[in-house]
Order: structure tokens, then sequence, then C-alpha cells
């Protein structure tokens, strides 16, 4: 799995909550490449609520995950969510453009460090940092469901230090 030409990035797979296009309950992120980050615009409504008028907590956190499962797709490592931290910053807002932004900080063996963070305009709603960790294919045959085809590649053991990136380049 990769990022499309265009620097689309696919969907994980098509019932990922968040990004598969066939999942109803889903987020349906389209996310793209922009240099060294990944970006994602998502507009929340009644079905994300928390307190009236806010998206739940839990539903920005899952959005900064599944936006660090694009940033693996730009760097072409399969891994998985080990730690997920968020600080919210404000609340976000039902019904407003909200933007994410991802990107690797470092990579250290197995562990991808990696940032992200939401804005409504100008204003920084939530900042998450993660540690993911590097897996292959046998970490997923635990569910007994059957892979997407363009993952074979994509899970093949990748022992390469990843070179650092920075948000601003
Ligand atoms: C690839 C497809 C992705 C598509 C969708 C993306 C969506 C977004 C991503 C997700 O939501 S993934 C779903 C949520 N995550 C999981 O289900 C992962 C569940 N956890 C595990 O399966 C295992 O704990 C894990 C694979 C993460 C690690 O197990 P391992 O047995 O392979 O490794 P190990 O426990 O030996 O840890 C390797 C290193 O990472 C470190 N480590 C592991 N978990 C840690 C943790 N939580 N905090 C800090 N360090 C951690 C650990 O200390 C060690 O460091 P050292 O090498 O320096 O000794």
């Amino acid at each position: 799995m990769k990022p499309r030409a265009d620097g689309s990035i696919p969907p994980h797979q098509p019932n990922c909550f968040g990004c598969g296009p066939e999942n109803a309950a889903g987020l349906g992120l389209n996310m793209h490449v922009d240099r060294s980050r990944v970006r994602a615009d998502l507009v929340l409504d009644h079905r994300h609520e928390g307190a009236p008028g806010f998206a739940h907590g839990g539903v920005v956190a899952s959005a900064l995950d599944d936006l660090f499962g694009g940033v693996l797709v730009m760097l072409g490592r399969a891994a998985v969510t080990a730690n997920l931290s968020v600080d919210y910053r404000a609340p976000a807002l039902l019904g407003h453009r909200l933007r994410l932004t991802g990107w690797c900080a470092r990579s250290d063996g197995r562990k991808l460090h990696l940032q992200g963070e939401l804005h409504d305009a100008e204003t920084l709603v939530a900042e998450a940092r993660a540690l993911f960790i590097s897996v292959d294919g046998d970490h997923f045959q635990r569910s007994g469901a059957t892979m997407p085809e363009e993952w074979n590649r994509w899970l093949a053991p990748v022992e390469a230090e990843l070179p650092p990136s920075k948000p601003d380049i």
C-alpha cells in the first residue's frame, strides 16, 4: 500500500472506521500527502457528539489515530498503535471544517514516534503524540479475517531506519 500518484492516500481497507468509504459509522477521512506531512479535512456531526455541539473526545482521538495510519502509508511502514496521547486544547465544534496534520518525528528500529495536530482555522484544537510499533503479517492473522491484497507488500518486514522528518519541510 502506498500513496497514489496524486498524493491521495487510499483507505486502509473499505470498512476502516477512520477512512473506509463503506463504513457508515466511520469518519470518512480522505488523507493526502503534503511534502512530509499527511493532511485531512474532517467535519464532525451529531453522530460524534459528546457535550451538546461538541465532538466527543474519543472521536477526536480516533481521527488522530487513523491520521497516523495515513502517515504509515506515506512511510511505507506497517505498524500499530502502542501508545496514543492527546492534549485537548479547545473544543472540537460539530459542523466546523477541522484540519488534521500528521508526521513522523523520528524512528528507532521498530518504534515510530508520530505527532499530529487538529486545527479549526487558526485555533489549535488538539495535539497528539503516538508510539507505533512495526509489525509483520503474522500480527493481523490473529483476527482470522482476510487481509486486503495490497497489504501483502506493505506487511513485508522493513529493517531500514527512516530519515527524520519535520512538519515544516
Ligand atoms: C498496519 C495497518 C494499520 C491500519 C489501520 C491504522 C489505524 C490506526 C492504528 C490503530 O488503531 S492500530 C490498533 C490499536 N493497536 C493495537 O491493537 C496494538 C495492540 N498491541 C500489540 O499488538 C502489541 O503490544 C505491539 C505489537 C504494539 C507490541 O508487541 P510486540 O510483542 O511486537 O513488541 P514488544 O512488546 O516487545 O515491544 C517492542 C518495543 O516497543 C516498546 N513498547 C511496546 N508497547 C509500548 C507502549 N505501549 N509504550 C511504550 N513502549 C512500548 C517495548 O518496550 C519494546 O521496546 P524495546 O525494544 O526498547 O525493549
